[in-house]
């Protein structure tokens, strides 16, 4: 459905975007993430056809982006800022939408699709920002397009309504639409997505499933320390760090599964019980945190 190869955008002297290349195929969700001012906005622009690239080639449907009149019909937006009338109502909104969308929706159908059926006769300006993005993604979805952009969707909402606006991408998502999806609540990437590419400085970083990606970051062994024992016999790796806080024991390492299995010899070899044990892969988080770190640089997300 995408295709970006070698994709370079340059403004003046300054090159945003410094040799992308991505694809994202039919059904999948897909996560772009980054840090501040990384390219995700501007390379989401090209692919909508807002932006042209100073170099490199994208496709969408096969076609160039520029060429917006024949992918309209196709694709979804939602923007980071949405342009909604205070004045109009939820149904208005999506009925005035409506005259411009080729085979909308049912304006009824398009607000129960998005759980506003209860706020049709609600004007936006009364509306929740959870509820106004909720209406954002019913105009975005109108006329059944098969790829959406979600621009940073959840920004800016409570943790109730972020939670309700990606039940409804994963609802879309599980009905078959392709979505390409900034965030930069990784956790909601992590839960959302397959696919992940991480930017920075205008170039991905890692990209890969979201368990590829999650593998190549560290994992956690943690554990409470039997009583009487000492943490200098534990079995951690030269490349492997332990941190003890009280008696929890947390080992950080590439190879968790491993380090479990060595923990539990050296507490059986002792004849002791461990308690507490939880060995985890890395989260998108620590993943991202770590590439941030190890390119040396703050990072907010
Ligand atoms: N029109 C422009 N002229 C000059 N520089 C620009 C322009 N638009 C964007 N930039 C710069 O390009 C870089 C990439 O911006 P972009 O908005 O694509 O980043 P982003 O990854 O979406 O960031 P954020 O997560 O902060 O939204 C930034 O350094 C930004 O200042």
């Amino acid at each position: 459905m995408i295709e970006v190869l070698g994709l370079h955008k340059r403004y003046g002297n300054f090159t945003a975007v410094d040799g992308v290349s991505f694809e994202v195929s039919e059904g999948e969700v897909f996560a772009l993430l980054g840090t501040n001012g990384a390219g995700k906005t501007t390379t989401i622009e090209i692919l909508e056809g807002y932006l042209r690239p100073s170099g490199g080639t994208v496709r969408v449907f096969g076609r160039d982006p520029a060429d917006r009149g024949a992918l309209r019909s196709r694709i979804g937006l939602v923007l980071q800022e949405s342009g909604l009338f205070g004045d109009l109502s939820a149904a208005e909104t999506v009925t005035a939408w409506a005259r411009f969308t080729s085979g909308a929706r049912p304006v009824a159908e398009a607000l129960e699709l998005v759980g506003l059926s209860g706020q049709a006769s609600t004007r936006v300006k009364r509306m929740s920002g959870g509820e106004r993005r909720k209406l954002d993604i019913a105009l975005a979805t109108l006329g059944s397009p098969a790829l959406l952009f979600l621009d940073e969707p959840t920004t800016g909402l409570d943790p109730e309504a972020r939670r309700r606006v990606r039940d409804l991408v994963k609802d879309l998502a599980a009905r078959g639409m392709t979505v390409l999806l900034t965030t930069h609540y990784l956790e909601e990437a992590q839960e959302l997505a397959g696919r992940v590419a991480i930017m920075d400085k205008g170039r991905i970083v890692t990209q890969g499933t979201m368990s590829e990606v999650l593998g190549r970051g560290s994992g956690r062994v943690a554990f409470e320390l039997p009583a009487g024992a000492s943490p200098e016999g534990l079995p951690v790796g030269e490349r492997d760090a332990l941190t003890v806080t009280g008696r929890r024991c947390v080992i950080v390492t590439a190879e968790p599964e491993s380090v479990a299995h060595s923990v539990l010899g050296w507490a059986h070899g002792r004849g002791v019980r461990l308690s507490g044990l939880d060995v985890r892969q890395a989260t998108l988080e620590e993943v991202f945190l770590d590439i941030a770190a190890a390119r040396g640089q703050e990072v907010r997300t």
